[in-house]
């Protein structure tokens, strides 16, 4: 299994480290614009191989997309992340023009590969590589749900005073600080929803902190988070890997699906070898239909500002 990652600052190289960590992959290929940086992340990385137990060889290249050919898997962080105080679709005017020519260069090398996209604003970009690719719908991911769902869960069990793997939760909807809808409703603790144990109002707390979650962390460090949307990235990719057939909320293209059509939005996938092998359809209430109608209605908002 070879993984391109295309930007190797903050998350794609959070994002090769957790790959090489997990050690499900034969190679990862990081790949940036900065004259020998993508080099010397690689290089700093394998140098902690014998450390962390991995085989994966990990190289880099500044812009040599030769060296990404014949990639499974290409994961797309390249471009600029917010500052506090910005939403993720001021983003637009830069990352759409960075993310429409990494995606082609990567399709020229790889024609046969499935893409993860990163760069915000998420939902948009990950519609920009359907509309400039024309790469069949199963091969073409947006990574926020499986973010947002596990910063979900850490809120969950913080309000529960529980440790972590007791709860279990998702988030879907746009990745946008209004967009995200946490499905609290189904949120349980061993099973149990978590209604018996907290209050509707501290419930909805949990819901709001969960949606803030990226600008909350873009306030305290100065630039957006890694760690943990380079672990969900890794997750992603292990998934298609090892053909795991397992869920995440991710930013699929739907065609009719939860009433919605022509958008990329977050909704229940199953990830396997094919990438997006099925998009879950669950049930949602009447107030989660309006949410997620509300949701659409604003990636669609950003989605018209792209000249595609
Ligand atoms: N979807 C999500 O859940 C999620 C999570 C975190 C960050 N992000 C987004 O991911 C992107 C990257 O964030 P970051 O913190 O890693 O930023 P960063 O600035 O640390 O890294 C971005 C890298 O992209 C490189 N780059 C820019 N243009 C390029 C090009 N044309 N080709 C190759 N490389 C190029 C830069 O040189 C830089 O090294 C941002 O848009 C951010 O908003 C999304
Ligand atoms: O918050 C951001 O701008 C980055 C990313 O989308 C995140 O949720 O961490």
């Amino acid at each position: 299994m070879k993984i391109t990652v295309v930007g190797a600052g903050a998350v794609g190289a959070s994002c090769a480290e957790y790959i090489a960590i997990k050690n499900f992959a034969s190679e990862v290929v990081l790949v940036d614009i900065k004259e020998g940086y993508a080099e010397g992340k690689a290089m700093d990385l394998m140098q902690t191989a014998s450390l962390n137990g991995f085989d994966t060889k990990i190289t880099g290249t500044t812009g040599d997309y030769a060296k990404t050919a014949g990639s499974d898997v290409v994961v797309i962080t390249s471009g600029i992340p917010r500052k506090p105080g910005m939403t993720r679709e001021e983003l637009i005017g830069i990352n759409a023009g960075i993310v429409k020519s990494v995606a082609s260069s990567l399709i020229e090398h790889s024609p046969n590969t499935i893409v993860i996209v990163v760069s915000n604003p998420m939902d948009t970009m990950t519609y920009l590589v359907h509309k400039t690719t024309g790469l069949p719908k199963n091969r073409i991911i947006g990574m926020g749900g499986a973010l947002d769902s596990a910063r979900f869960k850490y809120r969950l069990a913080e309000a529960l005073e529980a440790p972590i793997s007791d709860v279990d939760g998702m988030v879907i909807g746009g990745h946008s600080d209004t967009g995200m809808v946490p499905i609290t409703r189904l949120a349980t603790r061993n099973s149990v929803p978590v209604s018996k144990f907290i209050s509707e109002e501290r419930l909805s707390q949990v819901a709001e902190d969960t949606k803030v979650g990226g600008a909350t962390l873009t306030k305290l460090l100065g630039t957006s988070a890694w760690y943990a949307p380079g672990a969900a990235v890794s997750a992603l990719a292990q998934a298609i890997a090892c053909d795991q057939k397992k869920m995440f909320p991710c930013s699929a293209l739907l065609e009719g699906e939860y009433g919605l059509k022509d958008i990329c939005i977050g909704v229940p996938v199953i990830l396997g070898a094919n990438g997006i092998e099925k998009i879950v359809e669950i049930e949602l209430s009447e107030a989660e239909k309006a949410k997620m109608k509300e949701s659409a209605q604003g990636v669609s908002a950003t989605n018209s500002l792209l000249e595609v």
